[in-house]
Protein backbone atom coordinates (compact mmCIF):
# COMPACT_ATOMS: atom_id res chain seq x y z
CA UNK A 1 0.00 0.00 0.00
CA UNK A 2 1.50 3.37 -0.69
CA UNK A 3 2.18 5.55 2.10
CA UNK A 4 0.23 8.64 0.65
CA UNK A 5 -2.16 10.00 -2.29
CA UNK A 6 -1.60 12.81 -3.99
CA UNK A 7 -4.84 13.76 -6.24
CA UNK A 8 -6.57 16.26 -8.01
CA UNK A 9 -10.35 16.43 -6.51
CA UNK A 10 -13.08 18.74 -8.26
CA UNK A 11 -12.80 23.11 -8.62
CA UNK A 12 -9.09 23.01 -7.81
CA UNK A 13 -8.43 21.22 -4.96
CA UNK A 14 -5.33 19.02 -4.63
CA UNK A 15 -5.60 17.05 -1.64
CA UNK A 16 -2.98 15.05 0.11
CA UNK A 17 -3.87 11.72 1.99
CA UNK A 18 -2.01 10.23 4.52
CA UNK A 19 -2.56 6.51 3.59
CA UNK A 20 -1.59 4.18 6.93
CA UNK A 21 -4.92 3.40 8.75
CA UNK A 22 -3.69 0.38 10.23
CA UNK A 23 -0.50 2.88 11.74
CA UNK A 24 -3.18 6.14 12.67
CA UNK A 25 -1.55 7.74 10.05
CA UNK A 26 1.75 7.71 11.59
CA UNK A 27 4.63 9.90 9.81
CA UNK A 28 7.54 7.99 8.28
CA UNK A 29 10.34 9.47 6.00
CA UNK A 30 8.02 8.42 3.01
CA UNK A 31 5.16 10.71 3.89
CA UNK A 32 7.77 13.70 4.75
CA UNK A 33 8.62 13.18 1.06
CA UNK A 34 5.39 13.02 0.21
CA UNK A 35 4.01 15.95 1.94
CA UNK A 36 6.71 17.99 0.10
CA UNK A 37 5.79 16.51 -2.74
CA UNK A 38 2.32 17.52 -2.65
CA UNK A 39 3.55 21.12 -1.76
CA UNK A 40 5.67 21.31 -4.85
CA UNK A 41 2.70 20.32 -7.17
CA UNK A 42 -0.09 22.74 -5.18
CA UNK A 43 1.93 25.61 -6.70
CA UNK A 44 0.92 24.74 -10.24
CA UNK A 45 -1.84 26.84 -11.80
CA UNK A 46 -4.53 25.04 -11.79
CA UNK A 47 -4.68 23.87 -8.18
CA UNK A 48 -6.36 26.65 -6.27
CA UNK A 49 -6.26 24.73 -2.71
CA UNK A 50 -4.12 22.42 -1.25
CA UNK A 51 -6.02 19.68 1.38
CA UNK A 52 -4.40 17.62 3.50
CA UNK A 53 -6.52 14.41 4.98
CA UNK A 54 -5.61 11.10 6.31
CA UNK A 55 -7.07 7.44 5.15
CA UNK A 56 -10.07 5.49 6.74
CA UNK A 57 -12.39 7.30 9.71
CA UNK A 58 -10.29 7.33 12.88
CA UNK A 59 -6.65 9.20 12.80
CA UNK A 60 -6.04 12.16 10.59
CA UNK A 61 -2.80 11.64 12.34
CA UNK A 62 -1.32 9.59 15.31
CA UNK A 63 2.54 12.23 14.83
CA UNK A 64 5.95 10.74 13.97
CA UNK A 65 5.71 6.98 13.54
CA UNK A 66 6.95 6.03 16.66
CA UNK A 67 8.35 2.33 15.42
CA UNK A 68 10.53 4.02 12.79
CA UNK A 69 11.74 7.09 14.72
CA UNK A 70 12.53 4.50 17.85
CA UNK A 71 15.71 3.96 16.73
CA UNK A 72 16.61 7.87 16.91
CA UNK A 73 18.52 8.03 20.18
CA UNK A 74 20.82 11.00 20.76
CA UNK A 75 20.16 14.59 20.24
CA UNK A 76 21.90 14.96 16.62
CA UNK A 77 19.52 11.94 15.06
CA UNK A 78 16.57 13.00 16.54
CA UNK A 79 17.81 16.63 15.18
CA UNK A 80 17.65 15.64 11.59
CA UNK A 81 14.35 14.29 11.50
CA UNK A 82 12.72 17.10 13.36
CA UNK A 83 14.63 19.94 11.29
CA UNK A 84 13.44 18.16 8.12
CA UNK A 85 9.92 17.97 9.04
CA UNK A 86 9.89 21.63 10.66
CA UNK A 87 11.42 23.05 7.27
CA UNK A 88 8.29 20.98 5.11
CA UNK A 89 6.09 22.55 7.43
CA UNK A 90 7.94 25.85 7.22
CA UNK A 91 7.06 25.29 3.16
CA UNK A 92 3.36 24.23 3.93
CA UNK A 93 3.18 27.26 5.86
CA UNK A 94 4.31 29.60 3.24
CA UNK A 95 2.25 28.00 0.73
CA UNK A 96 0.86 30.62 -1.51
CA UNK A 97 -2.38 28.75 -1.78
CA UNK A 98 -5.12 28.48 0.78
CA UNK A 99 -4.45 25.29 2.93
CA UNK A 100 -7.11 22.78 4.92
CA UNK A 101 -6.43 19.99 6.80
CA UNK A 102 -9.63 17.96 7.14
CA UNK A 103 -9.37 16.25 10.26
CA UNK A 104 -10.89 12.65 9.52
CA UNK A 105 -10.28 11.34 12.76
CA UNK A 106 -7.91 11.68 15.80
CA UNK A 107 -5.03 14.46 15.05
CA UNK A 108 -2.23 13.87 18.25
CA UNK A 109 1.27 14.35 18.54
CA UNK A 110 3.32 15.75 15.46
CA UNK A 111 -1.12 15.23 13.79
CA UNK A 112 -1.88 18.51 15.72
CA UNK A 113 1.56 20.38 14.17
CA UNK A 114 0.78 19.55 10.98
CA UNK A 115 -2.87 20.40 11.10
CA UNK A 116 -1.78 24.06 13.05
CA UNK A 117 0.36 24.90 9.69
CA UNK A 118 -2.64 24.71 7.08
CA UNK A 119 -4.86 27.77 6.59
CA UNK A 120 -8.16 25.96 7.85
CA UNK A 121 -8.78 23.41 9.95
CA UNK A 122 -12.39 21.03 9.93
CA UNK A 123 -13.10 18.02 12.17
CA UNK A 124 -15.02 15.51 11.53
CA UNK A 125 -18.42 14.88 14.46
CA UNK A 126 -16.58 12.82 17.16
CA UNK A 127 -12.81 13.57 16.20
CA UNK A 128 -10.51 14.19 18.69
CA UNK A 129 -7.24 16.05 18.81
CA UNK A 130 -4.37 16.98 21.03
CA UNK A 131 -0.26 18.02 21.54
CA UNK A 132 -0.01 15.08 23.39
CA UNK A 133 4.02 15.77 23.06
CA UNK A 134 4.55 16.94 26.65
CA UNK A 135 3.05 13.15 27.65
CA UNK A 136 6.24 11.86 26.03
CA UNK A 137 9.09 14.10 27.98
CA UNK A 138 9.33 15.88 24.52
CA UNK A 139 7.70 18.93 23.07
CA UNK A 140 6.53 19.74 19.76
CA UNK A 141 9.49 19.06 17.36
CA UNK A 142 8.01 20.03 13.93
CA UNK A 143 7.61 23.89 14.76
CA UNK A 144 3.84 23.42 15.46
CA UNK A 145 4.29 24.68 18.83
CA UNK A 146 5.65 27.94 17.25
CA UNK A 147 2.71 27.97 15.12
CA UNK A 148 -0.01 27.38 17.56
CA UNK A 149 0.82 30.15 19.62
CA UNK A 150 0.65 32.94 16.80
CA UNK A 151 -3.06 31.35 15.90
CA UNK A 152 -4.66 31.03 18.79
CA UNK A 153 -4.88 33.36 21.58
CA UNK A 154 -1.51 32.90 23.71
CA UNK A 155 -3.17 31.37 26.78
CA UNK A 156 -5.41 29.26 24.92
CA UNK A 157 -2.45 27.85 23.10
CA UNK A 158 0.18 27.77 26.02
CA UNK A 159 -2.53 25.92 27.62
CA UNK A 160 -2.92 23.03 25.15
CA UNK A 161 0.73 22.21 25.05
CA UNK A 162 1.40 22.61 28.51
CA UNK A 163 -1.30 20.04 29.74
CA UNK A 164 -0.79 18.04 26.64
CA UNK A 165 -4.14 16.44 26.80
CA UNK A 166 -7.09 15.35 23.92
CA UNK A 167 -9.61 17.78 23.64
CA UNK A 168 -13.33 17.05 21.98
CA UNK A 169 -14.19 18.05 18.59
CA UNK A 170 -16.83 20.53 20.10
CA UNK A 171 -13.77 22.02 22.84
CA UNK A 172 -11.09 22.32 19.82
CA UNK A 173 -13.72 24.61 17.97
CA UNK A 174 -14.28 26.92 21.06
CA UNK A 175 -10.96 27.29 20.91
CA UNK A 176 -10.37 27.88 17.25
CA UNK A 177 -8.37 25.31 16.39
CA UNK A 178 -10.77 24.12 14.16
CA UNK A 179 -13.44 26.01 11.88
CA UNK A 180 -16.02 24.31 11.52
CA UNK A 181 -17.35 20.33 12.45
CA UNK A 182 -18.58 18.38 9.15
CA UNK A 183 -20.71 15.10 9.46
CA UNK A 184 -21.07 13.03 6.26
CA UNK A 185 -18.05 12.95 3.42
CA UNK A 186 -14.77 14.85 4.51
CA UNK A 187 -13.82 15.81 0.78
CA UNK A 188 -17.31 17.06 0.49
CA UNK A 189 -17.03 19.14 3.21
CA UNK A 190 -13.49 20.30 2.19
CA UNK A 191 -15.22 21.63 -1.42
CA UNK A 192 -18.23 23.08 0.78
CA UNK A 193 -16.20 24.99 3.72
CA UNK A 194 -13.80 26.33 0.89
CA UNK A 195 -16.29 27.45 -1.93
CA UNK A 196 -16.35 31.10 -1.87
CA UNK A 197 -12.80 30.95 -1.92
CA UNK A 198 -12.49 28.29 -5.02
CA UNK A 199 -14.89 30.57 -7.16
CA UNK A 200 -11.90 33.19 -7.09
CA UNK A 201 -9.29 33.47 -9.22
CA UNK A 202 -6.23 31.88 -8.42
CA UNK A 203 -4.20 34.84 -8.13
CA UNK A 204 -7.01 36.85 -6.04
CA UNK A 205 -6.00 33.76 -3.42
CA UNK A 206 -2.27 33.95 -4.06
CA UNK A 207 -2.16 37.73 -3.55
CA UNK A 208 -4.03 37.27 -0.15
CA UNK A 209 -1.65 34.50 0.86
CA UNK A 210 1.54 37.04 0.35
CA UNK A 211 -0.11 38.85 3.31
CA UNK A 212 -0.17 36.13 5.52
CA UNK A 213 3.21 35.19 4.10
CA UNK A 214 4.64 38.58 4.99
CA UNK A 215 3.47 38.16 8.48
CA UNK A 216 5.02 34.91 9.20
CA UNK A 217 8.16 36.23 7.91
CA UNK A 218 8.18 39.35 9.98
CA UNK A 219 7.49 37.19 12.88
CA UNK A 220 10.68 35.54 12.01
CA UNK A 221 8.52 31.53 11.41
CA UNK A 222 11.53 29.66 9.70
CA UNK A 223 13.97 30.30 12.57
CA UNK A 224 11.62 29.96 15.46
CA UNK A 225 10.25 26.39 13.89
CA UNK A 226 13.99 25.25 13.58
CA UNK A 227 15.00 26.32 17.51
CA UNK A 228 11.88 24.38 18.14
CA UNK A 229 13.09 21.61 16.67
CA UNK A 230 16.96 22.00 18.46
CA UNK A 231 15.42 22.25 21.87
CA UNK A 232 13.17 19.62 21.02
CA UNK A 233 16.21 17.25 20.16
CA UNK A 234 17.42 17.97 23.49
CA UNK A 235 15.03 16.52 25.27
CA UNK A 236 14.55 13.79 22.77
CA UNK A 237 17.80 12.29 23.83
CA UNK A 238 16.84 12.37 27.68
CA UNK A 239 16.02 8.90 29.49
CA UNK A 240 12.54 9.97 30.52
CA UNK A 241 11.75 10.34 26.73
CA UNK A 242 13.12 7.25 25.55
CA UNK A 243 11.25 5.47 28.73
CA UNK A 244 8.34 6.71 27.59
CA UNK A 245 8.74 6.01 24.35
CA UNK A 246 9.57 2.01 25.26
CA UNK A 247 6.03 1.85 27.28
CA UNK A 248 4.24 2.59 24.20
CA UNK A 249 6.36 0.10 22.72
CA UNK A 250 5.44 -2.43 25.59
CA UNK A 251 1.91 -1.57 25.48
CA UNK A 252 1.91 -2.53 21.47
CA UNK A 253 3.68 -5.43 21.93
CA UNK A 254 1.84 -6.94 24.26
CA UNK A 255 -1.08 -6.71 22.54
C1 LIG B 1 7.93 12.29 16.60
C2 LIG B 1 7.45 13.67 16.37
C3 LIG B 1 6.70 14.22 17.56
C4 LIG B 1 6.47 15.70 17.29
O1 LIG B 1 7.45 16.43 17.12
O2 LIG B 1 5.33 16.17 17.29
C5 LIG B 1 5.43 13.47 17.78
O3 LIG B 1 4.57 13.34 16.93
S1 LIG B 1 5.25 12.81 19.32
C6 LIG B 1 3.66 12.08 19.29
C7 LIG B 1 3.68 10.68 18.80
N1 LIG B 1 2.37 10.14 18.76
C8 LIG B 1 1.76 9.56 19.82
O4 LIG B 1 2.23 9.50 20.94
C9 LIG B 1 0.42 8.94 19.52
C10 LIG B 1 0.43 7.45 19.70
N2 LIG B 1 -0.86 6.89 19.30
C11 LIG B 1 -1.99 6.99 20.02
O5 LIG B 1 -2.08 7.66 21.04
C12 LIG B 1 -3.19 6.21 19.52
O6 LIG B 1 -2.73 5.23 18.65
C13 LIG B 1 -4.25 7.07 18.77
C14 LIG B 1 -3.64 7.91 17.64
C15 LIG B 1 -4.97 7.99 19.77
C16 LIG B 1 -5.30 6.12 18.12
O7 LIG B 1 -5.83 5.22 19.08
P1 LIG B 1 -6.60 3.90 18.59
O8 LIG B 1 -7.55 4.25 17.52
O9 LIG B 1 -7.13 3.24 19.82
O10 LIG B 1 -5.48 3.00 17.90
P2 LIG B 1 -4.28 2.12 18.57
O11 LIG B 1 -3.63 2.89 19.66
O12 LIG B 1 -4.79 0.76 18.85
O13 LIG B 1 -3.27 2.07 17.34
C17 LIG B 1 -3.49 1.25 16.21
C18 LIG B 1 -2.15 0.80 15.67
O14 LIG B 1 -1.43 1.95 15.23
C19 LIG B 1 -0.17 2.02 15.90
N3 LIG B 1 0.19 3.44 16.09
C20 LIG B 1 -0.61 4.41 16.56
N4 LIG B 1 0.06 5.57 16.61
C21 LIG B 1 1.32 5.31 16.20
C22 LIG B 1 2.49 6.09 16.04
N5 LIG B 1 2.50 7.42 16.31
N6 LIG B 1 3.61 5.48 15.59
C23 LIG B 1 3.64 4.17 15.29
N7 LIG B 1 2.54 3.35 15.41
C24 LIG B 1 1.40 3.92 15.86
C25 LIG B 1 -0.42 1.31 17.22
O15 LIG B 1 0.79 0.89 17.78
C26 LIG B 1 -1.29 0.16 16.78
O16 LIG B 1 -0.46 -0.83 16.16
P3 LIG B 1 -0.77 -2.39 16.35
O17 LIG B 1 -0.77 -2.64 17.83
O18 LIG B 1 0.37 -3.06 15.64
O19 LIG B 1 -2.09 -2.61 15.71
Amino acid sequence: MDPYIISKENNGVLLFTINRPDRRNAINYDVMSGLEKAIEMAKANDVKVLAITGAGSQAFCSGGDLSAFHRLKTETEAYGMLSRMASILYKLLILPKPTIAILNGSAVGGGCEIASACDFRIGREGMKAGFVQGNLAITTGWGGGSILLEKLPQNIAMKMLLDAKIYTAEELKEFGFIHHIYKHDPIEACLSFMKESLNKETTVLEAYKTLLIKKWELLLMRERMEEEAARCALLWEGEAHHNKVDEFMNKKNKK
